[in-house]
């Protein structure tokens, strides 16, 4: 960690812990208590939202089981906060991997509303199990009790910190490991999360419930904090606010939750005080005009996208000296507010400020680690091994995939050597990345076999079929776009993690040395595609060409016996084709077998050993590359097109 990183946070954590001494003012010690509470909530609900790209209604639902928790523990069995934290982040854990269960099935507005109906059905159940929550009378209880003393408002805020520093320092740790780019996957491309081995099941399970924990948590200090809970508290209005102060601070960033957390706290109260509304909005007005500037200065935004804000903030400001009173206006200028960010600062107050200071997040720090990383590690590992050159790798046997009434593939036989290249060709639709995603194990053929290495396909999902050694590229590249170069690497090699969550939020040695080897594995990997140098960069914004190479270093960090490329050469300018041929050779030559699907003629006749060739669904041919573009069938279903 940089000095000057340690010198803020420690002068960050001394305001923070000085803060109610320095104020003495009850008002705001409560104040920031509960924003930071909320901002407990957001740590999780990001993970959920900005990291897995799930919609949740339902963590105000969560908010209110941790609370009940606590309340419950307290009131029944007189219970200590030692008991309260632990069960409450325990129940509501429990509960997410419920809330978990509709995500696997439905996404957007249908899992939107799937969450909205669960924080309902908390909020009845509050209400309705009297004999144990009390029901609208709601639970009184005091502020807890540490090694035999009452903890006074002060104490306990010092108690509250003390949960926000553990938590941004677990979910920070989480999030930067390969947990975190399991979930980031997810939401990139869950196809290529689950041929990269990463269970999109599993991760989104984990998600929900590592969220609803730290729900949990902050319910329970909410319990304390207000020393009172009914079950109003949890309502719709409170969902939208969770997921408002998440937009609103921005996603995927820990300032954003503290941010979004302060927002949703202060504002009601700011918007209840006209005199207050008023320097708020000038202050408002100010920040967005400089960094506004500075984005235009730096290029980073256009006069349009950069005047649109500093218009919208400096009329929320000129209207504060219009009103003569907040009352009628509170709501009304809250919706404006929202819609303004919403609109147009879509990564949120962070996200913009970000990008106009042209901050990059993670971006750089991989670059620092990929500098610092040793430079002959020998980032792909030899497959398959010289004994078994020759022997059948995979062998599918009358594979049937039927859409409705189109036979997509129809009863196709495919037997291939180990240690070989083999080309997968044939004119547009006939068949080939239906192949591609039977052997992915992404569709299910109506009938037929398909063994690989030995064993059955049938009935394993897609994570298991890569993690068993098949990886693949896909068509229309499928990469984690918001993540770096290094990162999707790092994604593929998921598998070579055998930490868990403690010794990740720990940092114990395994997961550091894991971390090291596995980083310095992709960096090598980078390395042998060429890409090294734009390890930081984010694979959204690479070249086309430099995404296909990307593709396949993450395939490769796979370790797999067999790389099904879908046409690697697509879209490639000449120089890019050379540098492939040359990739693909090497990658035969440390012993993984490749089947590849390509229209560039070129490409496959000279790297491949042997083709088979698709039309309409059926095997036509099969054998050396020259027999095969001698064949009049072939020539009359694909050559003969090509060549007119
Ligand atoms: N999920 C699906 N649902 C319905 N039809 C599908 C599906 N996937 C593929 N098909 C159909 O199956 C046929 C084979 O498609 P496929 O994409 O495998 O062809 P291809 O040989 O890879 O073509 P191209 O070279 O254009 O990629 C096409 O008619 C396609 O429309």
């Amino acid at each position: 960690m940089k000095p000057k990183f340690l010198i803020a946070a420690g002068l960050a954590i001394a305001a923070l812990a000085a803060f109610p001494l320095a104020s003495g003012n009850p008002y705001y010690i409560h104040l920031v208590e509960t924003i930071m509470i909320y901002a407990i909530v957001l740590f999780g609900l990001d993970i959920v939202v900005g990291y897995t790209g799930q919609v949740s209604l339902g963590h105000a639902g969560l908010f209110g089981i941790g609370a009940y928790t606590a309340g419950v523990l307290v009131l029944k069995l007189g219970a200590s906060i030692w008991l309260t934290l632990p069960a409450a982040i325990a129940l509501t854990a429990a509960f997410g991997a419920l809330l978990a269960l509709p995500a696997l099935r439905v996404t957007g507005p249908y899992l939107a509303m799937v969450t909205l109906a669960f924080g309902t059905i908390i909020q009845i159940l509050i209400n309705e199990m009297s004999f144990l929550t009390e029901g609208p009378m709601g639970i009184t209880l005091t502020k807890p009790s540490l090694f035999g003393h009452q903890l006074d408002e002060t104490e306990f805020y010092w108690v509250v910190a003390a949960m926000l520093l553990a938590s941004l320092v677990f979910v920070h740790r989480v999030l930067r490991s390969h947990l975190g780019r399991a979930f980031e996957a997810l939401r990139g491309s869950p196809v290529a999360s689950d041929c990269m081995g990463v269970s999109v099941y599993r991760y989104k399970v984990y998600a929900f419930v590592i969220s609803a924990g730290l729900a949990g948590l902050a319910g329970a200090l909410y319990a304390y904090s207000e020393q009172y809970i009914s079950p109003n508290t949890y309502n719709f209005e409170q969902t939208v606010l969770f997921l408002l102060a998440i937009i609103m601070g921005g996603r995927k960033t820990r300032t954003g939750a503290l941010l979004g957390a302060a927002i949703i706290v202060m504002l009601p109260k700011l918007l209840d005080d006209l005199e207050m509304f008023r320097i708020v909005s000038v202050l408002l007005a100010l920040i967005v005009a400089v960094a506004s500037a500075v984005a235009l200065k730096r290029g980073k935004s256009s006069l349009q996208a950069a005047l649109i804000p500093v218009v919208g903030s400096v009329a929320l400001a000129g209207l504060s000296f219009k009103l003569q009173t907040m009352t009628d206006w509170r709501l009304s200028v809250f919706g404006l507010i929202t819609l303004f960010v919403v609109y147009y600062l879509q990564d949120g107050i962070v996200g913009f400020v970000r990008n106009a200071l042209n901050l990059r997040g993670h971006a750089a720090s991989d670059a620092d680690t990929a500098a610092q990383l040793p430079a002959g590690a020998d980032a792909l590992s030899k497959a398959g091994g010289a004994t078994s050159q020759g022997a059948t790798l995979l062998e599918a046997s009358k594979v049937l995939m039927q859409f409705g009434g189109l036979k997509a593939l129809n009863e196709v036989d495919l037997s291939i050597k180990r240690g070989s290249i083999h080309g997968l060709i044939g004119p547009n639709g006939s068949g080939k990345s239906t192949m591609m995603n039977v052997l992915t194990g992404i569709y299910v053929p109506t009938a037929g076999a398909v063994s690989f290495a030995g064993a059955a396909l049938a009935g394993r999902t897609s994570s298991d079929i890569a993690l068993s050694g098949i990886a693949r590229t896909f068509q229309n590249v499928q990469l984690f776009g918001e993540m770096t170069a290094l990162q999707n690497v790092l994604v593929g090699l998921h598998h070579s993690f055998r930490s868990n969550l403690l010794d990740v939020a720990l940092h114990l040695p395994r997961y550091l040395r894991e971390n090291h080897q596995a980083s310095a594995r992709a960096f090598g990997l980078l390395r042998f595609v060429g890409l090294e140098q734009l390890a930081g960069e984010e694979a959204r914004n690479l070249p086309y060409g430099k995404q296909r190479l990307l593709e396949i270093a993450r395939a490769l960090a796979l370790d797999p016996q067999l790389l099904l490329l879908d046409e690697p050469a697509a879209g490639l300018t000449a120089p890019d084709i050379k540098e492939l041929l040359a990739i693909i050779q090497k990658i035969r030559e440390h012993g993984v077998t490749v089947i590849l699907i390509e229209h560039h003629m070129d490409v496959v006749m000279s790297l491949c050993d042997t083709v088979s060739v698709l039309d309409f669904g059926q095997k036509i041919a099969e054998g050396l590359p020259a027999a095969v573009q001698a064949d009049e069938k072939v020539i009359e279903a694909y050559l003969g097109g090509q060549a007119a």
